[in-house]
């Protein structure tokens, strides 16, 4: 079974006496441990779509179930802690707490966990070993380059463990080197921790560094591409899920 289905989902908007509809009667299906990328024209619903999936914004009809939860039937309080437990969002700009380090930005989702404080410090080490910033721990935002910043945003993004993470334009804000860091960066978190990743991107080759290729086109998602994945990395992939 899919980790992720989204089933005939619809989302209209009213802008004065027109109606506009970012996503008629659009499905998807994602595996676990699958990198999905998603384009389009500015306008065409990406972001619509990904916060329906992060269970940010609610469809005008269809379902949307991920790893067995209809997310799309859940009261506002549910979805919160639902939210917290199996969500990671990652901005186009980091969105980062300006007056926390860079372990207390990335502590913040995990004080709405219940887990222990030895077990928050264990899980916060193993994401800025992943990010490769143990060193800038206690670095606040502003000493920190635009990379590390959304390596810093990264780590939170994956430190509660989510079923899945979501990226919007992650690399928009960053320069061609640091964007392709960035995005070997997601690659190998995919890839080494099976993180299930949806990233919504405007430049073409940051897309190909998914398994998967989606275009959103006037409501309609239609595939474009899929990468082959060479055959021993589908054998880590499979050792790892094994
Ligand atoms: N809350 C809202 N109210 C009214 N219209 C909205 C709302 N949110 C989005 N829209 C409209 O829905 C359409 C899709 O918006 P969305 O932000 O999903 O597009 P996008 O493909 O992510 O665009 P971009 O690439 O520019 O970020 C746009 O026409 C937008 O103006």
């Amino acid at each position: 079974m899919p980790l992720i289905e989204v089933i005939e989902v619809t989302k209209k908007y009213r802008k004065g006496d027109e109606s506009i509809t970012p996503l008629d009667a659009v499905s998807l299906e994602i595996e676990q441990g699958e990198f999905i990328s998603l384009m389009g024209s500015s306008g065409t619903g990406k972001s619509t779509l990904l916060n329906m999936i992060a269970s940010i914004d609610r469809p005008d009809s269809g379902r949307i179930i991920i790893d067995g939860t209809e997310i799309t039937s859940l009261s506002r309080t549910r979805l919160a802690k639902w939210r917290a437990e199996n969500l990671g969002y990652i901005f186009q700009t980091h969105n980062l707490v300006p007056v926390l380090t860079a372990y207390e930005n990335i502590e913040l989702p995990l004080l709405l966990l219940p887990i222990s404080a030895s077990e928050r410090k264990r899980r916060i080490e193993v994401a800025l070993r992943a990010v490769d910033l143990l060193d800038r721990a206690d670095h606040y935002p502003r000493q920190l380059s635009g990379g590390q910043e959304q390596r810093v945003g990264i780590a939170r993004a994956i430190v509660s463990h989510p079923k899945v993470v979501v990226a919007d334009e992650p690399t928009g804000d960053l320069d061609p080197v640091t964007s392709r860091q960035i995005l070997d960066l997601l690659k190998r978190l995919n890839e080494q921790l099976n993180v299930t990743l949806l990233m919504v991107t405007h430049d073409a080759d940051a897309a190909l560094v998914a398994d998967k290729q989606f275009r959103l086109d006037h409501g309609h998602l239609v595939q474009t591409g899929r990468t082959e994945v060479p055959v021993q990395s589908r054998e880590i992939h499979k050792q790892h899920r094994d």
